[in-house]
């Protein structure tokens, strides 16, 4: 694959994010790796265009080719920029999650529909600051159209022991370490359903950057609130090997739904266009703008505030 060109002229409107367990998706042909240098530094990895019945996807593994970057330090802003600068509307991540209630078990897949920020600050997490402030809606941080085809396509894999959860409250604790049990119970009394440490800022960017975009979670331990053993790294990567093939799969399924000609308005995120444009147009008036800022963020939005 060292040989791959490192540039693609057309624009790649789907992207998958993986998460621990998931650095490549097989069964696609790479045809390109490209890695943009954004204002926010370069993306985790190198994105790796794949060609998919005709249609390109891009695949960029969040914690580097090789789990090199911990949740704090994963630099989201540089992933979801790159991405949207090269055409990304729309994007599926996964993520390995603990599981807070007894009926989601591990290896059962979770589509949230609701997120509870329990980091801590220390990650940047928006595009709008330095002198552009902007503010979007966030009541429902993921997509509804993407989380519907999701659970279409894990209902046809259900003989083939995938169980899907439609719906849920996903915690996104700070980490790197794991939580205590006092915590666990917390966010279980708070009816937390999933908790992870990388949900965040990348839902809140990618809302920012008008992107269509939902997390996929699959359960790989309790936690420590559970009478089974408390979570550690080799439960959670013993569960995601055991698993991969079917999470493999459930994406693969995702994105031949995507890819058909009928989700074209989805993918290219039309019912978000123009969302943050009118949260930066009505802050800051033009004479408080910052013009570094603003270079900054057309390099999302090319003419953003001209146009
Ligand atoms: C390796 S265990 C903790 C690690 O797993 C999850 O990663 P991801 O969401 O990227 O699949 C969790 O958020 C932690 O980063
Ligand atoms: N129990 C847990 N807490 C936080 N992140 C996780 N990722 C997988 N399992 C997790």
């Amino acid at each position: 694959m060292s040989d791959l060109p490192d540039t693609f002229d057309r624009p790649v409107h789907i992207a998958v994010i993986g998460g621990t367990g998931l650095y490549k998706i097989d069964g696609y042909t790479p045809i390109a790796r490209v890695n943009p240098l954004t204002p926010w530094g370069y993306p985790s990895a190198p994105i790796l265009i794949l060609e998919h019945g005709g249609v390109p996807i891009a695949f960029l593994a969040r914690h580097g080719a090789h789990h090199e970057y911990a949740p704090h330090e994963i630099p989201a802003r540089a992933n979801i920029a790159a991405l949207r600068h090269i055409g990304v509307r729309c994007v599926v991540s996964f993520s390995a999650v603990g599981s807070l209630q007894e009926e989601i078990k591990p290896m059962d897949f979770v589509v949230p529909d609701q997120v509870i920020d329990r980091t801590k600050g220390i990650r940047p997490f928006t595009f709008f600051e330095g002198g552009l402030v902007g503010h979007v809606p966030f009541g429902d941080p993921y997509d509804d159209k993407i989380a519907q085809i999701v659970r279409q396509c894990a209902k046809s894999m259900q003989g083939d022991g995938v169980v899907l959860h439609g719906s849920g409250t996903a915690i996104c604790m700070e980490g790197p370490q794991f939580s205590t049990r006092a915590e666990s119970n917390l966010y279980r009394s708070w009816g937390g359903s999933v908790i992870s440490m990388s949900l965040l800022p990348e839902a809140k960017l990618a809302r920012e950057a008008e992107m269509a975009f939902q997390v996929i979670c699959m359960a790989t331990d309790y936690d420590c609130w559970h009478t089974t053993e408390d979570v550690d790294v080799s439960m959670v990567m013993h569960y995601m090997e055991s698993n991969s093939k079917n999470a493999r799969r459930l994406v693969g399924a995702v994105l031949d739904e995507l890819s058909k000609q009928e989700n074209s308005d989805l993918v290219t995120a039309k019912h978000w266009v123009g969302a943050s444009k009118g949260a930066v147009m009505f802050c800051t008036k033009p004479e408080g703008r910052n013009p570094e800022a603003v270079k900054k963020v057309e390099y999302l939005f090319p003419g953003f505030l001209s146009g």
